[in-house]
Parts: structure tokens; C-alpha cells; sequence
């Protein structure tokens, strides 16, 4: 039963990873709107962290980026003619649609869907839902490559069930793992799924933020539950803190983590602490695990200081022999209340007891730390065999993909290169070659 292992599906960063100041209500992606990006970097780093957790013993695995420029969008609204023309009108025309269309945004694999392992489902099966991501144009399309991706790489009915995207409406946000959370004994243990939403549709008396978006809503998070077949005495259901969601939080995974039986939350994360944890401590106890709540409150860390430094969009992974490591983005390091917090905790003798950071600046400067960058998916061993192997992270995978990135990838990327029509042809290449070295032929509608 211990054999289920949690795999951590990175996003591998696309090769149009730019600044495009898209996601408002995210302030990282806000503040550095336009200024250059260097996708060839930003690849290697994300290709580092999956290589050294992969070392280190832990189940690491990939997904695809997606196919850019997004050329049926640009179509759509009336960009017409051949692709070089469709690029020169857009961006002359509205250089931030087309900016939109070459997001490389599915690298934040939190956002591509929610997953509900077989120990939680009805039918025994693992359940994903590709998220519509509706609330921003630039993520609004994602979802039908997302589904694509995953069920080229979980094919398999008799293990696995990828549903496509929530319709998508207001009413229907969802942002995917990044506002979901299992809680229980281990990997392998019929858990609590935990999704946290921003706002209600259907209630306006139900709190909501004022100035940025809520981007999930609670009917969004109840369909969910309902095509995966979760059962209700292990589904939560809690509301973010619209305080903070104003605040800069636009997703729970930028507030707290949950690995095991332990959840590492600021006091602030939910709109009412109190009650969302004795919910969340009765029914995790229900399973016949207990509760560790971590609490971090705002006199250790202000809200300010954990959304700089990105200190809960850290990755805790269960360690061989019980304890857990913290993945944490080098910011962490360089803001002095949280690397005192940390110390402190590493120190404090609870379940964490060891601090992994790495570099991950291109991708933070867009809003996205190491939890952003994968999507948790825990697998029997039976399971584990089911799916595509091609993505799983070897040594020799990591290598073969950093020579595939230092040959197609351009290390500058300005607002203007996206009009450059070359760009789009070297996209092209390198997915098509990408293709062959996952062995996932017939992954993208090229
Ligand atoms: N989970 C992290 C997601 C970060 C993502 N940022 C972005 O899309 C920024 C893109 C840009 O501004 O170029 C978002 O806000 O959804």
C-alpha cells in the first residue's frame, strides 16, 4: 500500500517564455511587464530542479510545453492571411493579444488540471480535470492542449480518467492544483481533498476581493469533486482570504502547502482560519490520520514578505524514513524574514527538517515558483507502469533535453521579437523534435 509514490510533473518551460504583464492581480507578472526574458535559461532552470529531485530519489516526471504561437486564437478573431501576415497585423494591431498567443504559461503545471489519486475516486481509477483557466485570455485556451498532453501520457481507461476543462464561464473558474490539496496519513491513504476557492457565484453575500480577481469559484471546485467521484466525507471545501487575494495572492498554493499530514499555512490563507481548520482537523481524523497544522503568522512573516519571496509556493516532499523537505525558491533565502522563519523551522524539530532551494528566477519573475512548476499525480506502482514512461526524468532524459533547449532556445526575448516570423518556425522545430525525444508522436495538432 506504501508503494504509492508521489510524482511531481514539471512544466518544461516552452521556448517563447517572455514578459508580457498578462496576469493581473499577480505582481510579479505585473511588475515585469516588457522587460526581457531569457527562455533559454529558463528552461535549464526548471530542466535543474527536476534533475537534482529526480537524483535525490524522488518520483520526477514532466509535461510538454505547448504549441506557440497560438495561431487558431489570432484566427479567430480576425487576424487573417498567411502566419507572417497573421503576426504582423496582431502585433500591430494589439501587440498584448499577441502577446497572449505566445504565452508560455503551461509551464505552471499547477494550473493544468486537478488530480485526484485512486485511493480518493468512486471507480478506483486516477481522475484529472484540465482547468479552463477562463479568468485570463493568455491561459484561457490551455486547457485543450493540457487534456491532450495528459491523456497522450495517461491513455490508459482501465487506470486513468482525464476529463476535459469545466465549461468555460464566470461561474465555472478553475485554476486546477493550484487551489487543491490532499491531506492524510501517506501518499497511498484514501486522503481529504482540500479545494480552496476565491469566490461563490451563486452567493453574493459570500466575501470576495476588491481590487484583483478571484479566479476560482466554489461551484467550479464541487464539479470537480463530482466528476472525480470524490466522497464528500473527505472533500473541504474553504474560502481564500479575499484580504489577501487583494493582497497579491492569486492562488491558495501562493498562501499554504499541504504534503502528507501536514499543512504549512499562513494565518491569513483562509477567509475564516478557525472554523477551515477544525473542518479540515474532523475530517482528516475521519481517515485515521491527525492533522499537523503549521501555522505561520504575520508578526514571522507579513503577507508582503511571503508573496516577494514566494515562501509557500514551496514543493514539501516526504523524505525516505518520514521527514520532509522543503523546496523553496532562492528568494526565500534573500528576504530576511523568511530565511530567519526558516531556520527557526528547520531547527524547531517538527516534520520539516531540510531546506532545498534553487534558482528559479525566470519563472518567479512571472509569478511562478517551484509549486507553480508541477503537478503533483500519486501513483500505485501498477499505475506508475500504466502511463507513458517517456517523461519520466533519468539522467539521460535531462541531458538529451538540456542539448535539445541549448539548440532551439533563444536566450533574449523582447516584446518586439514576438512580431519576428522566425521565432514561430523555431517553436515549430523544436516541438516537433521534442516529439521524438518523449516518444509521445501525434502530441500536438502541428
Ligand atoms: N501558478 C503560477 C501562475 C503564474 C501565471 N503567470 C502568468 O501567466 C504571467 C504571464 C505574463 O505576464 O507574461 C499566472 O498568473 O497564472
Amino acid at each position: 500500500m506504501h508503494s504509492t509514490r508521489e510524482y511531481n510533473f514539471d512544466g518544461l518551460v516552452g521556448p517563447s517564455h517572455n514578459y508580457a504583464g498578462l496576469s493581473f492581480g499577480n505582481v510579479a507578472s505585473f511588475s515585469n511587464v516588457k522587460s526581457a526574458s531569457n527562455p533559454k535559461q529558463a528552461a535549464l532552470q526548471g530542466l535543474a530542479k527536476m534533475r537534482a529531485l529526480a537524483a535525490r530519489g524522488f518520483a520526477q516526471a514532466l509535461l510538454p510545453p505547448q504549441n506557440r504561437p497560438n495561431f487558431r486564437l489570432l484566427r479567430s478573431i480576425g487576424f487573417t492571411g498567411t502566419d507572417a501576415e497573421v503576426l504582423a497585423r496582431a502585433y500591430k494591431e494589439s501587440p498584448v493579444i499577441l502577446a497572449c498567443a505566445y504565452s508560455a504559461s503551461p509551464m505552471w503545471t499547477a494550473n493544468a488540471a486537478t488530480v485526484s489519486p485512486s485511493a480518493d475516486t468512486q471507480d478506483g481509477r486516477v481522475h484529472f480535470t484540465a482547468a479552463n483557466l477562463n479568468n485570463k485570455l493568455h491561459r484561457a485556451f490551455e486547457h485543450a492542449q493540457s487534456a491532450r498532453s495528459l491523456r497522450a501520457i495517461f491513455g490508459d481507461e482501465k487506470h486513468f480518467a482525464v476529463h476535459d476543462a469545466l465549461p468555460s464561464t464566470p461561474a465555472f473558474g478553475d485554476e486546477g492544483a493550484a487551489n487543491h490539496t490532499r491531506l492524510g496519513a501517506y501518499h497511498g491513504a484514501p486522503s481529504v481533498e482540500l479545494f480552496v476557492y476565491g469566490r461563490v457565484e451563486f452567493d453574493p453575500s459570500a466575501p470576495s476581493p476588491k481590487r484583483y480577481p478571484a479566479r476560482q469559484t466554489l461551484e467550479a471546485s464541487q464539479a470537480v469533486a463530482r466528476l472525480h467521484g470524490l466522497d464528500a466525507k473527505r472533500t473541504v471545501y474553504v474560502q481564500q482570504n479575499p484580504e489577501v487575494i487583494d493582497q497579491g495572492v492569486f492562488h491558495n498554493d501562493v498562501i499554504a502547502v499541504g504534503n502528507g499530514n501536514v499543512l504549512f499555512y499562513h494565518e491569513q490563507a483562509f477567509a475564516n482560519e478557525g472554523e477551515s481548520l477544525s473542518q479540515l482537523r474532523r475530517a482528516v481524523a475521519a481517515t485515521d490520520a491527525d492533522l499537523q497544522a503549521l501555522r505561520v503568522d504575520t508578526g514571522q512573516v507579513p503577507i508582503q514578505d511571503a508573496v516577494t519571496s514566494y515562501l509557500f509556493n514551496s514543493q514539501l516532499l516526504t523524505k525516505e524514513g518520514g521527514k520532509m523537505a522543503l523546496v523553496i525558491p532562492q528568494e526565500c533565502q534573500e528576504n530576511r524574514a523568511v530565511s530567519r522563519y526558516l531556520d527557526g523551522l528547520v531547527a524547531s524539530g517538527g516534520p520539516i527538517d531540510e531546506l532545498i532551494h534553487f534558482d528559479l528566477r525566470q519563472s518567479m519573475r512571472n509569478g511562478g515558483g517551484p509549486a507553480c512548476l508541477r503537478l503533483r499525480v500519486a501513483l500505485t506502482e501498477t499505475e506508475a507502469r500504466a502511463m507513458h514512461q517517456g517523461v519520466i526524468m533519468t539522467e539521460t532524459l535531462y541531458h538529451r533535453l538540456v542539448q535539445w533547449v541549448e539548440k532551439h532556445y533563444r536566450d533574449h526575448l523582447e516584446p518586439g521579437d514576438l512580431a519576428d516570423p522566425q521565432l514561430a518556425l523555431e517553436v515549430h522545430a523544436a516541438l516537433e523534435e521534442l516529439t521524438i525525444i518523449l516518444n509521445l508522436p501525434g502530441l500536438y495538432d502541428l
